[in-house]
């Protein structure tokens, strides 16, 4: 546990177990970015044996992430995650940088490139559609609908298939496994097995996290063989839509997959676009329930642009600049941020593949490197008052920040919620027309306001649940129609989605 020489500045360290006692179990992040206010941006812990390094400023993540791409590239090795819930690399997420990642990255940009991707907004303006209908129809179950709306989209585009409610088994089946599999992912769920090797041997009636990873391996390979295998049917039958797997099955050969690793794939996408959109989006709700004034502002923009005869769609978006900076702030605009609410605050750790030298540090080989995209997001030095929902901070500059920071415009991103650097998230085009779609079709039918203010906890500690993506606990929300009229022409416009809906179904 000793700390290597002229390693980044950190907390003491006590023998064998390094700073693991420091490490709450949960929301680690909120720790480090205390550390930052003692240590500085860059700080060096060390996990057992094991070399950390976590990184407070983007200055930092844009220098080791995007600039050195080529070292900051590959996961740290997991027996959960490696050995248990996703054996042979099958997880793009968690495969280490090298030939088994590249051939599952270049297939899904295959699907999530700019065209393919922009192909897809009809599917996404009709599930929208049902979306607003639904909360039309149950109000009190925004937070299913919502989780819905995600889920259906890449049930449809990726396996060319329907998920035309939440209580459809495949999105039970989807969120029942993911739940679970967040929660057990986030450093501190499972003991430091990686750090202490034996721990693995203890057997698994004194280890309930071997159980609980085994069982989530089981359901989610099930899951994922079972749409494979229904899409395989379909394609042969000639009932299915043109959708990602297909291209995937005809590229089998070429590409030299097993089975496995097409479930994987198909699979992995469903995960990764579900509960990361739809918690942007609930995060989204909960600051428009905050702030009326800020609801009022957007409105009065989707007015003027839509008028009240139709609702919102993609040939709008682009207009709606103050719609934008809500999503800037809440979550992401057409190329810019995540701010208020990152639901991967403690971000995906990246592990450094060859000895590096960074501002007179040293950083081994080896070294499990975090992004912290909570501290980055909230950065009294680059944001006035961070902790404000303050969609207005985007029409200053398009990073958001203080009108006095030094503007750096070098490799900076608007966002470090989708990560950066060669891993940087595929899905990011995908995710915001998505997330565009339906915050301005919200915000042209409803005034949202919650039951209660005191319902309202945006607090990231005790508001949000737990895991390595977040999103906010569920309170009591009102989704009140503007007018009769905004009612009656989404239903209308529902009606319009019908044949397409068929497709899929
Ligand atoms: C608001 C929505 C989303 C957020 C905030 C988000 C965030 C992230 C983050 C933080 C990473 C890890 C980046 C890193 O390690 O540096 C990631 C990876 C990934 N995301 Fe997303 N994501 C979202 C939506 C999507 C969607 C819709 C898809 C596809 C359907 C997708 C597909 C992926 C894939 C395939 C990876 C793995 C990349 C790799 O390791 O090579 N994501 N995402």
């Amino acid at each position: 546990s000793q700390r290597p020489k002229d390693f980044p500045p950190g907390p003491p360290c006590l023998p064998i177990i390094g700073n693991l006692h420091q490490i709450p179990l949960r929301k680690g992040f909120l720790r480090w970015q205390e550390w930052g206010k003692e240590y500085g941006n860059i700080i060096g812990f060390k996990l057992g044996p094991k070399n950390a390094v976590v990184l407070n400023s983007y200055r930092h993540v844009k220098e080791l992430f995007d600039k050195r791409g080529a070292k900051y590239s590959s996961r740290p090795e997991s027996y959960v995650n490696g050995e248990l819930l996703c054996p042979n690399e099958i997880h793009i997420l968690f495969a280490s940088y090298g030939p088994k990642w590249r051939a599952l990255r270049k297939a899904v940009q295959m699907f999530l490139n700019a065209k393919a991707v922009d192909a897809l907004h009809p599917l996404q303006v009709a599930e929208s559609t049902q979306t607003m209908c639904d909360l039309l129809d149950e109000p009190s179950n925004y937070y299913d609908h919502i989780r819905r709306y995600s889920t259906a989209v890449i049930l449809a585009s990726v396996f060319g298939q329907r998920g035309a409610s939440f209580q459809s088994p495949k999105v039970q089946a989807l969120y029942r496994v993911e739940d679970r599999f967040t929660v057990i992912l986030e450093p501190g769920a499972t003991p430091p097995v990686d750090a202490f090797g034996f721990l693995k041997y203890i057997p698994e009636f004194l280890s309930p996290w071997k159980i609980e990873a085994r069982e989530i391996r089981k359901e989610q390979s099930l899951l994922y063989h079972t749409l494979l295998n229904e899409t395989k049917d379909r394609i042969q039958r000639k009932i299915s839509p043109p959708c990602f797997m297909q291209k995937v099955i005809e590229d089998q050969e070429k590409n030299n997959f097993t089975p496995e690793q097409m479930a994987y794939l198909g699979g992995i996408t469903m995960e990764a676009g579900s509960d990361t959109t739809s918690s942007t989006l609930l995060a989204f709700v909960l600051a428009m329930a905050q702030h009326p004034e800020i609801l009022k502002q957007a409105q009065k923009e989707v007015d003027r642009v839509c008028g009240i005869d139709r609702s919102p769609n993609f040939d709008d978006i682009e207009k709606l600049e103050y719609v934008h900076c809500c999503m800037q702030e809440a979550s992401t605009g057409i190329v810019k941020t995540l701010r208020w609410r990152p639901i991967a605050p403690g971000g995906i750790p990246h592990m450094l593949t060859e000895d590096d030298s960074y501002e007179g540090y040293f950083i081994p080989k080896g070294t499990i490197v975090f992004y912290n995209a909570w501290a980055i997001h909230m950065d009294e030095g680059e944001y006035d008052s961070p902790e404000k929902f303050e969609p207005a901070r985007w029409l200053n500059n398009k990073f958001g920040c203080k009108s006095t920071a030094d503007i750096d415009d070098d490799h900076r991103r608007t966002t470090y919620s989708f990560g950066a650097g060669r891993r940087v998230c595929s899905g990011q085009r995908l995710a915001q027309n998505s997330l565009m779609l339906n915050m301005a079709k919200m915000v042209w039918l409803f005034d949202i306001r919650p039951d209660s203010l005191e319902s309202l906890d945006m607090d990231i500690g005790s508001g949000f649940t737990d895991g390595i993506i977040v999103a906010p606990k569920k309170v009591p929300i009102q989704f009140v129609p503007r007018s009769n009229q905004h009612a009656r022409i989404i239903r209308d416009e529902l009606q319009g989605s019908q044949d397409l809906f068929a497709t899929y179904e």
